[in-house]
Parts: C-alpha cells; structure tokens; sequence
C-alpha cells in the first residue's frame, strides 16, 4: 500500500476531511441565511446565489469520490442524447440500490454543470440532517413524509414553485421510495404478485403516484425523464466510510433519455408506463450481472477541475487557524499538552472491522486467518497503523526536533 493510501486511511486525514466538510457546510448555511432578505426583492438572484452556495458544499463530496477515492463513474449513454445533458431539465429515475448512490448521482450532475441547482424527491427525515438538510431548503428541495394524504399539498406547491426555477435543475426520483434490502424486496414482490405485475429481481416496485405528479407538474418545465441504471463492477458494495477512506470504487452508469411527451398523462396509464419502465431496468441489471456492462457506447464527459479546486480552497482556508494552533501548541513547548494532541490524533476509531486492538495481544477475532512466514493478508492492517498510530509518530518527530531546536530550560532560567 502506497504512502499516499496509508495517509487516506488515517484518522486524522478523516477528522480533517469532515471537519472541512462540516464547517464550510455551516459557513455557507449562514450565507444562505444571508440571502433571506434578497428573496422578496429578487427571488430569481437569491436562487442563482444558493445554487452557487450549494455547489460549494456539495461538489466536496463529488472532489471526495471522484479525486480522493479516484472513483470514476462511467457513462453509457446513446451519443444522440449526449448533447441535451445539463442544456435542460430533467426528471432522472435512479435505482436505490447503493449506499454511494446520491454521490454517483451528484457526479454525474457536475460533469455536466447542474450539480448546485440539482434536486430530489426526499424523505423528510433528510431535511434535518445538519449542514446539508438545511441547505436543501434554500436550493428548495421537496421532502415528502412518504404518507400520501399528508404529501400531496406540499408536495405538488413545492413542484409548482419549480416551474419559474432560473438555472437549469435535475430532479431525482428514486420511485422505489426506499433502499433496496432482500427483506423489503419480498414484501415488494407479494405486491407485485397481487397486482399482477411481473415480479423483478433487482428493484423493488415502484411507488407509481409521486413520478405521476411530478410529471404533470413540471409538464412544460421539463423537457425529458432521464432513466439512470446504477450498478457496480464485480459486485463491489461501495459505502461512504470506504470513500472517505480512499478505496476506489468501479460505478457503471447507463443513462436513457426519454421525451417527456411519451409519458402518458393519464394517471393509470403513467403507472404502467413506469412498471414498464422499471420491467427494463430490472432486465438491464440481469444482463449486466453477466456481461458486466451496459448496453450503448461509453462517454467520457470531462472531469473539470472546480470541485477539487473548490475542495482545496475550503480546507486551506479552513485548515489554516489550526495550523495557527498547532504552531501555538508545538512552541508552548508544553510537554503534556502536545502527548494529550499526539494521543487524540492517534487515538482515532480503526477504520476498518472493530477490533480488539492487540491490548491483551489477543488475536483480532475478524482478522483473517495467519499466513505463516507471509505478511499479513492485505486487509489486514498493524496494529499501529488502525490506531493512527502513523499520525503518532509524525507528531513525535516534530516534537523531538523541537527538542533539538529549543534545549529543555534550566530550572528557574526564563528563555
Ligand atoms: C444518476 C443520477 C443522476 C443524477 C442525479 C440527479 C439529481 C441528484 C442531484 C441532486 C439531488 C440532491 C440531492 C440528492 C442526494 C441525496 C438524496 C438521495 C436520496 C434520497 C431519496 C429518498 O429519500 S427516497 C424516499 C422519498 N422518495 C419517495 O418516496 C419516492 C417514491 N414514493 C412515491 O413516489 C410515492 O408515490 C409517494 C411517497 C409520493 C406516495 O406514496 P403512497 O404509498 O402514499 O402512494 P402510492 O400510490 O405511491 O403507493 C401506494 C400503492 O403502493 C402499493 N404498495 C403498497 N406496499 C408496497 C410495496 N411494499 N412496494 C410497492 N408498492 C406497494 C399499494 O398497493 C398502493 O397501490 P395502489 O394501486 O393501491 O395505489
Ligand atoms: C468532503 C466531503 C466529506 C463528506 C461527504 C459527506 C456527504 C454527505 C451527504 C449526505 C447526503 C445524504 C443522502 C442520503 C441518501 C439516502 O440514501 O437516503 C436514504 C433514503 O433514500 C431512503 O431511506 P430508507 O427508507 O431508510 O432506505
């Protein structure tokens, strides 16, 4: 394992990472707060501005995945289509199969210039999350109890309010309205089975009402649905832990434009569109666990380099007051207070299974069986390094040079 992928992997790198992400976060919220006053007089202004904020925070984790972990998403798309992408708006229909499905989404929306005034159909548990729930708000998100007769006001006003929106947006529908489990794919399935529907093995069925709605309330806003189909190579189960941990991920992406015009208005005949439409992605997904691809030619949208820069920028700004701190603390010359920072960077959670960290010099009940007379499987990280140990020893150093640079003072002398 390389340098670089051992420094990903330390606690402190972590720490730092969403110490960045959660500070920037609650700087642009004020900011946001800040356009409140402007909503009255420009509304359109007032929305360009939060989408800009919004790009700022999100477009972090897209630096995360695409620049961090060196994850890149590939395209399938028909070349014919390439060219409306992020020139309209857009009703994208994603499987919810994935932990890392919003950011794949997310990267797909900044290769083509929509990421900060991108939206979803959202659970409003989400609403609360800090930092990224609030920010929805102000780039009007529309969240949703999932409860019909509560829903449907609110969620056909928020529509509504989308129809004058000044930037180009993507509005996310994951139809099946939850995460895929086995569990909640069986009672999906008696569902299906008692509406006589065929039965799919990869999708949960779609709940058929909210893609109805909002198709006939961004009728003439939107110009097309985007069916997305989401899979990764080798059956890889991505999670936002082993992004932020640097592992590459290997996400497939095929993406069919669909006019809006096809869509049927009628409220029945949209259900068995999308049923339909869901019939096909799940066939998709069957073919692609064999062949391993996608059908359509690959694209290469270019990466551009505004989120890594934007990422950049807010960790320098972000990072320099502790690096400020640091120099403080390191010229304090206080002993104790430096080992109690030396024990909290080194002390960070493992980053991988829990476990027992060798204090009794137990073996580690998820480490994989001994290799005698090899090095240890490559999951299988030491001791030390699970610990952050590696953080531990660079602050040694420092310290130890500091020693060197500022002899230990005589009793009673004052330097
Ligand atoms: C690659 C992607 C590219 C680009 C991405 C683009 C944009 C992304 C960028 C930015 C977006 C910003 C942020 C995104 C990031 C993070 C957020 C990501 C994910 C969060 C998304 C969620 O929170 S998912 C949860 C919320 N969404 C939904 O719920 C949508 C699906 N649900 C609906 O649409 C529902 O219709 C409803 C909630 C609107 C109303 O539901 P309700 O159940 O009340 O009514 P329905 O008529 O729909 O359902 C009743 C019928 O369903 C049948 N039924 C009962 N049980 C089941 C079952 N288990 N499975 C299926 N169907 C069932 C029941 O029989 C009823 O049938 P009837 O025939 O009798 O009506
Ligand atoms: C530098 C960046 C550092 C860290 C980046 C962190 C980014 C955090 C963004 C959090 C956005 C949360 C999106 C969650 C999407 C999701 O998957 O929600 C679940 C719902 O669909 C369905 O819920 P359920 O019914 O429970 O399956």
């Amino acid at each position: 394992m390389g340098l670089v992928q051992w420094l990903k992997g330390q606690f402190l790198c972590q720490l730092i990472i969403c110490y960045g992400f959660l500070v920037s976060g609650l700087l642009v919220n004020l900011l946001q707060i800040c356009t409140l006053p402007l909503w009255p007089i420009n509304k359109q202004l007032a929305r360009r501005i939060n989408c800009k904020l919004g790009y700022s925070l999100t477009s972090q984790s897209v630096a995360l995945l695409e620049w961090w972990s060196g994850t890149e998403v590939t395209f399938y798309t028909d070349p014919a289509d390439y060219q409306f992408y992020g020139k309209e708006n857009a009703i994208i229909v994603l499987n919810h199969n994935f932990e890392i499905d919003f950011l794949c989404g997310w990267a797909f929306c900044d290769r083509f210039g929509v990421l900060g005034a991108s939206k979803c159909l959202a659970k409003k548990e989400l609403s609360y999350l800090p930092v990224i729930g609030w920010m929805w708000y102000f780039l009007e998100m529309v969240f949703i109890k999932r409860k019909w007769e509560e829903d449907k006001r609110s969620f056909v006003q928020s529509l509504q309010n989308l129809r004058d929106y000044p930037e180009n947006f993507w509005f996310l529908l994951h139809c099946e309205g939850t995460r895929f489990t086995e569990e909640k794919h069986q009672i999906s399935m008696e569902v299906a089975e008692k509406k006589g529907l065929p039965k799919l093995k990869h999708h949960l069925l779609p709940r058929t009402k909210g893609f109805w709605v909002a198709v006939q309330n961004l009728r003439g806003t939107v110009a097309a649905v985007y069916c997305c189909t989401l899979n990764f190579r080798n059956n890889e189960t991505p999670t936002l832990l082993g992004v932020i941990n640097g592992k590459k991920y290997h996400p497939d992406l095929y993406i069919r434009r669909i006019p809006l015009e096809s869509v049927p208005e009628d409220e029945a005949e949209c259900s068995s569109w999308l049923h339909k439409l869901y019939q096909e992605k799940d066939q998709f997904q069957e073919d692609y666990s064999h062949t391993g691809y996608f059908p359509g030619p690959i694209v290469t949208p270019l990466r551009g380099p505004w989120a890594l820069i934007n990422w950049i920028g807010w960790t320098c700004l972000l990072l320099y007051p502790l690096y400020l701190l640091l120099v403080q603390l390191v010229l304090s010359g206080s002993i104790l207070t430096i080992l109690a920072t030396v024990a909290f960077c080194s002390a960070g959670p493992g980053t991988g299974p829990r476990r027992q960290v060798g204090t009794r010099g137990g073996p580690c009940p998820t480490a994989p069986p001994k290799r005698p007379g090899l090095p240890p499987a490559p999951g299988h990280r030491g001791r030390y390094r699970r610990t952050g140990g590696g953080t531990v020893l660079i602050i040694y150093h420092l310290v130890e040079r500091r020693d060197q640079a500022f002899p230990p003072r005589a009793p009673g002398k004052v330097t």
